[in-house]
């Protein structure tokens, strides 16, 4: 059943209302009168010109950073402090090398609360819940593997898992596949849809990224930023029903819609 189907009413989980930041470094102006909502269990595309702020709203959706106007509220509370409910993966996947792949899954868990207390007594569960995690993104008995033992879409697939061992609600994707050869990264997109579709709702994930294939693939709403001061231009619903296969990539109303983000950037950059 497609998420808009659904007999659940939408509930917000990301809010952004009236932001603007300036960073104190530099005094640059990133994001100015920025609104977005994301629903529970959405799966939210941002893209947007380079330098827009794409990875600031991802940084103040988080509570790295805190807006100097507007409110940020993420499952009904205000941001104050770094979101522990929120998993992240970045475009370089960030593994500690002197860490075998299971020890750099386990990290979140040596940090975050419950786990954190309940790691030494549980850690038989854990380390199976680590390794079921690294066999559903095809990356069985890799665990005891270091980082720099495994290609780049290994190394990013274990950043997924790590990104998601704690349970979070909301996982942020900043251009995680964008270091990636073309069919690595098909693959991946494969792998971050079945695994948003296993979390059956309860996962909601923003995804910033270049590549709007990648967005339309995987998005059921896309928002689009102007150049810096970045703000959202436009918001568009992919109804395309689930679960997609990668021929759909190749259909009319596919490149449509690609086409169409594509004409708004080159618009907003060509207004910047
Ligand atoms: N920590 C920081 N300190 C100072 N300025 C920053 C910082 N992070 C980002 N900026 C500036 O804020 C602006 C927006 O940056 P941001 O990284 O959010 O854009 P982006 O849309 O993610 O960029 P890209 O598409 O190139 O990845 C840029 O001008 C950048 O130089």
């Amino acid at each position: 059943m497609h998420r808009s189907e659904s007999a659940h009413p939408l509930r917000p989980f990301v809010e952004l209302t009236g932001v603007s930041h300036t960073y104190a470094t530099g005094g640059t102006l990133a994001v100015d009168g920025l609104d977005i909502r994301v629903n529970e269990g959405e799966f939210a595309a941002v893209v947007g010109p380079s330098g827009c702020g794409k990875s600031t709203l991802m940084k103040l959706a988080t509570g790295l950073q805190f807006p100097q106007a507007g409110a940020v509220v993420v499952d009904g509370q205000e941001v104050r402090d770094p979101v522990k409910i929120a998993g992240m993966a970045f475009q370089a996947p960030t593994l500690l090398p002197w860490r075998t792949t299971l020890e750099n899954l386990m990290l979140p868990l040596e940090i975050v609360e419950p786990h954190r207390s309940r790691l030494r007594r549980n850690k038989a569960e854990y380390v199976a819940k680590a390794e079921a995690l690294l066999e559903s993104v095809g990356l069985k008995g890799a665990g005891s593997k270091f980082p720099w033992q495994l290609s780049g879409g290994m190394q990013q697939r274990a950043s997924l898992c790590r990104a998601l061992i704690h349970e979070p609600k909301l996982l942020m994707l900043d251009e995680p596949f964008g270091a990636l050869d073309a069919f690595t990264r098909e693959e991946l997109w494969c792998v971050i849809r079945d695994l948003h579709a296993r979390m059956a709702g309860s996962l909601t994930v923003i995804l910033v990224t270049h590549d709007l294939r990648e967005a339309v693939f995987l998005a059921d709403r896309i928002f689009c930023m102007s150049s810096r001061p970045g703000k959202i231009i436009a918001e568009r619903e992919v109804g395309f029903p689930r679960p997609r296969d990668l021929e759909i990539t190749y259909t009319p109303e596919f490149s449509d819609i690609v086409h169409d983000l594509r004409g708004r950037i080159a618009h907003a950059r060509s207004t910047a």
